[in-house]
């Protein structure tokens, strides 16, 4: 990928994707959706790949695990960033069709509410990339029954705003739970069980999942409201999320 240095990381207890991205000219890079465990691994491949750290990221307010984006700033000096209608705290805020420059790099900030309301999904157009965040997983989508869940909402950010998209787009998700990496416009138009489907058959099936609650809901959107703890894999707060203690 010629100008972009560019990894995906994996949390294996929340099945959590993290993304850095990196101009290979500038050596600018920005992360998406950090897992507040796994900070030293992300700085420590921030490093290594000769990168400094311009923003942390999230696509929206996750319920299932705590983010790393405050801790990130206290490590590196990066600003933390998610959309103005999550109303979660952060050092900036993206609306619809914002732009993040990461050096030589344009990412389009998509507002994609559906799994929240503020679900954004993130556009590396001059790599076809985008980082959908839990609006559009692989043959899947996040689910809308919390939070400010709405299947319809989703239905039409995913039609409108992801699969809109050229069929040669990659999709790189906030999730997978059966080992996959990446899916693309065209696999998800063609084989996505749900949104294949009509609106109402869609609707139909997100009211129907039968997922059990995110184990760590209830820590985990607190301290995400609030950008998460600024302390870097501090032990207390680790073993206080293991047990789940939201922040005092
Ligand atoms: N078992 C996991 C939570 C699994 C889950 O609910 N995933 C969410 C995204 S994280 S809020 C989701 O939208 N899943 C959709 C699907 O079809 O799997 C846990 O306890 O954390």
């Amino acid at each position: 990928m010629s100008g972009l240095v560019f990894r995906q990381l994996f949390d294996t207890t929340s099945s959590t994707y993290t993304y850095i991205i990196g101009c290979a000219v500038t050596r600018l890079a920005a992360i998406i959706d950090p897992v507040y465990e796994k900070v030293s691994r992300d700085v420590k491949m921030v490093n290594e790949l000769d990168l400094k750290l311009k923003y942390a990221m999230n696509t929206h307010c996750h319920a299932d695990h705590v983010t790393g984006t405050a801790a990130l700033r206290s490590a590196t000096g990066c600003q933390t960033i998610i959309s103005k209608a999550s109303a979660a705290k952060a050092d900036m805020y993206l609306n619809d069709n914002d732009i993040v420059k990461i050096g030589n790099l344009n990412l389009e900030a998509r507002s994609t509410p559906g799994h929240t309301d503020g679900c954004m999904t993130f556009v590396l157009h001059s790599h076809k990339l985008c980082f959908t965040g839990d609006a559009l997983m692989i043959r899947a989508c996040g689910r809308t029954d919390f939070q400010q869940g709405d299947a319809r909402k989703l239905y039409h950010s995913v039609h409108g705003r992801i699969l809109s998209l050229s069929e040669d787009y990659s999709v790189y998700p906030a999730h997978d739970y059966q080992g996959r990496t990446q899916s693309s416009v065209r696999e998800e138009k063609l084989y996505n069980p749900r949104l294949t489907k009509s609106e109402d058959e869609f609707v139909n099936i997100m009211e129907n999942l039968g997922l059990k609650y995110p184990a760590k809901i209830d820590v985990s959107v607190p301290w995400n409201m609030r950008c998460g703890p600024t302390e870097v894999e501090d032990k207390e707060i680790m073993a206080d999320i293991a047990a789940n203690k939201p922040p005092a």
